[in-house]
């Protein structure tokens, strides 16, 4: 089988000029098939504050409002997707810029409003990807970069979270290849000590992330990351880490996530 690699880049990196430019040369260095799921809640966050919206965030997730999914739409699947995707492409790297809607590729639905009204918001499984589409584009030699917009089957634009959907593509193409899916952030992986750099977790599986929740070790948007790449290690994904951006290339560098 061959190999694709899945990268997810947060919201850190993305706002962080130099990290940034420091992680595309890395990303564009990548040999063979390969996929980048970028978020950019900061950014959405301050767009929104200049424009007198008030962000909410539960669990991890926005809550899109009819005014807060414009804001969504036009900075991740606006302004930071086709920065991002001009950048690779003046590295020689093939990027194609997408969000869900495009040919299909993710088609989600809003969340149910109970417990809580999420808005604009939506989710989806593994198999609501089109992979045989996907694989089309990444056949053709392109690289996919996908922002955190998706649609329902009635054509409604849903901001969907980044981590969700690196998880979900990495299950789905994992039919077709060997995949590694790579969270960066700004950190040195999942630490044990949030204060101390060097205090990495080398490896999390469900036991340990139950007993490390329970003490606090880890929290707010790290919960949902362990969740998404524990379920992707359980649904055939080859390997899952967690790390920093400029590790990308150091094999042993972050937090592994096991079965
Ligand atoms: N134990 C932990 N180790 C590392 N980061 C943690 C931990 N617990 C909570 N966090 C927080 O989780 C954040 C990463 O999640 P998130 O903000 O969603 O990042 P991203 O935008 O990169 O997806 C880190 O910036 C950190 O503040
Ligand atoms: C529904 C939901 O929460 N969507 C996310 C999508 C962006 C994202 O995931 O960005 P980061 O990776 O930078 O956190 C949001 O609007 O924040």
């Amino acid at each position: 089988m061959q190999s694709l690699t899945v990268i997810k880049i947060g919201g850190n990196i993305v706002d962080d000029e130099s990290s940034l430019q420091a992680f595309l040369d890395t990303y564009a260095s990548i040999e063979g098939p390969k996929v980048l799921v970028h978020g950019g809640g900061k950014l959405a966050t301050r767009m929104a504050t200049q424009l007198g919206i008030e962000t909410q965030m539960v669990n991890g997730r926005r809550i899109t409002d009819e005014a807060m999914l414009p804001i969504a739409v036009m900075v991740y699947a606006g302004l930071i997707n086709k920065q991002i995707t001009a950048q690779l492409q003046s590295r020689g790297c093939d990027a194609i810029g997408i969000s869900g809607a495009d040919a299909k590729l993710i088609q989600s639905h809003k969340r149910p409003t109970e417990p809580i009204d999420y808005g604009y918001v939506g989710d989806f499984k593994a198999s609501d990807v089109n992979v045989v589409r996907l694989k089309q584009l990444v056949e053709i030699g392109l690289s996919p970069v996908f922002s955190a917009i998706t649609a329902d089957k009635e054509g409604q634009l849903l901001n969907t979270n980044a981590d969700t959907i690196a998880s979900n593509l990495a299950v789905a193409l994992a039919t077709e290849y060997k995949v590694a899916l790579i969270y960066c952030f700004e950190r040195k992986g999942v630490l044990q000590d949030i204060n101390n750099e060097d205090s990495v977790i080398s490896t999390i599986n469900r036991e340990n992330f139950t007993q490390l929740k329970e003490q606090g070790v880890i929290a707010d948007g790290m919960l949902p990351k362990i969740e998404n790449a524990l379920a992707a290690i359980d649904q055939g994904v080859d390997k899952v880490c967690i790390k920093k951006a400029e590790d990308l290339l150091e094999a042993e560098a972050g937090t592994t996530i096991q079965r």
